[in-house]
């Protein structure tokens, strides 16, 4: 098999400091290429560099040389590169919320009618919308995704989403050379496995593939060879037969992990919070008549299959989408969900839609920590007689962002870094960082460990049972990571159809988990 893709000697920095140092390597066509690397090692920049991401030359271009399909290409914009037969799945949706599905995949390649082609020539021709949502149901078929092609986007939940924006990128015919981007971090397992099957079957076409995972076992399992970046060096690659999950990890971050763990312990049942035939209607993804006590001081796993509502319970509490039903926190009635007045309350919601949800871009890092917890709570605010005029305490702001860089391994510049400039592991830190700030009675955090890198993910892990048993913060993790669930949780809640089905101890079986997942009523579970 030939390159279709060779990298030389490139180098990219930004302000004079590097994030690509010398970096070699090509693709062949046919060939599923992982790229690994910790958060903030130059995995996005390379990917921008290929795809011809402006931001590239808005911040003064990259040394070396690039050649695709044997022909030496510097692509100043996206729709170069997607003319030349690249196709990227991004990290975030670069879908369009408010267009239904089919026209998402459809777009810019949407099918037109002959009669006003020849009329009006193709330019100027009518969309021939029957034929589009024809083309994007049949590739949504062979992604294995049943929703309506007529549905809009922001009507999803995110894991339908990926699907969504990955159909996007296989309904295209000149397709060369396919970027994935963490395409499985939004995914459950089962859901990343499926992808995994069809990139399987694409890349014995003449498609090459480059997958950038944080979750080293799909690496190992479905990669022709793997590229390791550490600090923006390529510092390992490794061919199928010689790929080993321990090898990558050791490579990526310098050192071996210690795998977070929580002691187990007994929980009273003292409800913190209750949800009484609770529902949230969000598409997708919609809870349904959910019945469950939190208990005060406990960690709470909440898992499901994608679209069985896990995530919805936060967004409910929110108010983001409309609710009904009863929820009664610290044995008061909560009359009506707001946002704002549920932080007042000490409960503190940290949705998986991150990047659309949590992060202020254009705010500094430091900013965007102390942000909540300045408007809800005054806490940086400086303690004098004008405090009403809101001076922010530096030194304790200082103090307190240091602090979190330190704990959560934030990678930046300085903590006046503007957040955009952080790599997308990085921005999900920052998120977190503010959640703690607030230091809520409750946390719900969704998906705490998506897109962040394995040692990272043990910080973050250890610090959420650090803050449970030094803070007394009761936590709900709604996560499909069952894996790192079991680690922390004192209890697991599975939601089937939007509804708690039963409730785990964290030492049972896999194959119970798997049983109770799917629906099944058989095991024998403990009644917590
Ligand atoms: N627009 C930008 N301006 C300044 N620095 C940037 C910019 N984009 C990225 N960087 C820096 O370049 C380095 C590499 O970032 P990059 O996003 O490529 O990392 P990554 O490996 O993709 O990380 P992650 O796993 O978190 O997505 C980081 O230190 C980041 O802060």
């Amino acid at each position: 098999m030939e390159n279709i893709l060779e990298i030389v000697n490139l180098n990219k920095s930004y302000n004079g400091i590097p994030a690509l140092s010398n970096i070699n390597l090509s693709v062949k066509a046919g060939e599923i290429h992982g790229i690994v690397g910790a958060n903030g090692s130059g995995k996005t920049t390379l990917m921008n560099i290929l795809f011809g991401n402006p931001i590239i030359h808005e911040t003064g271009g990259y040394q070396g040389q690039i050649f695709f399909k044997g022909n030496r290409v510097n692509f100043k914009n996206c729709a170069e590169a997607i003319r030349q037969g690249i196709g990227m799945v991004h990290q975030e949706f670069a879908l369009i919320p408010d267009m239904t599905v089919g026209e998402n995949i459809k777009l810019g390649r949407e099918n037109t009618h002959s009669l006003t082609d020849r009329l009006f020539g193709r330019k100027y021709s009518f969309i021939d919308w029957k034929q589009d949502y024809e083309n994007a149901w049949q590739t949504l078929k062979r992604l294995g995704i049943s929703v309506a092609v007529g549905i809009k986007i922001m009507d999803l939940s995110v894991n339908i989403r990926q699907f969504i924006e990955i159909a996007r990128e296989i309904d295209r015919s000149d397709l060369k050379l396919l970027i994935l981007d963490e395409p499985t971090a939004v995914l459950n397992k089962n859901d990343g496995l499926k992808l995994i099957e069809i990139l399987k079957d694409m890349s014995n076409s003449e498609i090459g593939i480059i997958f950038i995972s944080h979750r080293l076992e799909e690496v190992q399992y479905v990669c022709d060879k793997v590229s390791v970046l550490r600090d923006g060096k390529l510092v390992s690659q490794y061919a199928k037969g010689n790929i080993y999950v321990n090898d990558l990890a050791q490579d990526m971050i310098g050192h071996t992990i210690n795998k977070a763990a929580a002691e187990k312990r007994e929980i009273k049942n003292k409800p913190l919070i209750t949800f009484k035939d609770f529902s949230v209607e969000m598409p997708g993804e919609e809870v349904k008549n959910l019945n469950l006590s939190v208990y005060k001081g406990e960690i709470l796993g909440l898992t499901s299959l994608s679209g069985h509502g896990k995530l919805a319970l936060g967004y409910g509490m929110m108010d983001m989408y409309p609710v009904d039903g009863e929820v009664y926190y610290e044995n008061k009635k909560i009359v009506k969900m707001n946002a704002r007045t549920n932080i007042i309350k000490g409960m503190y919601v940290l949705p998986d839609d991150r990047q659309g949800l949590g992060i202020l871009a254009d705010q500094s890092l430091e900013s965007n920590i102390v942000f909540t917890g300045n408007q809800i709570k005054n806490m940086f605010i400086r303690n004098s007689a004008f405090n009403f005029l809101g001076f922010i305490d530096h030194h304790k702001t200082n103090l307190h962002v240091y602090k979190m860089m330190l704990d959560l391994d934030i990678k930046c510049t300085s903590i006046k870094q503007k957040v955009k400039e952080l790599s997308g592991g990085n921005q999900q830190k920052v998120c977190i960082a503010r959640a703690l700030t607030v230091d809520p009675k409750l946390l719900f955090v969704a998906e705490p460990t998506r897109g962040i890198d394995i040692s990272a993910k043990e910080k973050i892990l250890n610090m959420l049972i650090e803050i449970n048993r030094t803070r007394n913060t009761t936590i709900i993790i709604a996560s499909s990571e069952l894996d790192e669930l079991k680690r922390v949780c004192d209890r697991i809640a599975v939601m089937v159809e939007g509804k708690i089905f039963k409730i785990l101890s964290p030492d049972s079986p896999d194959v119970d988990f798997g049983l109770v997942l799917s629906g099944e009523e058989e095991v024998d579970c403990e009644k917590l």
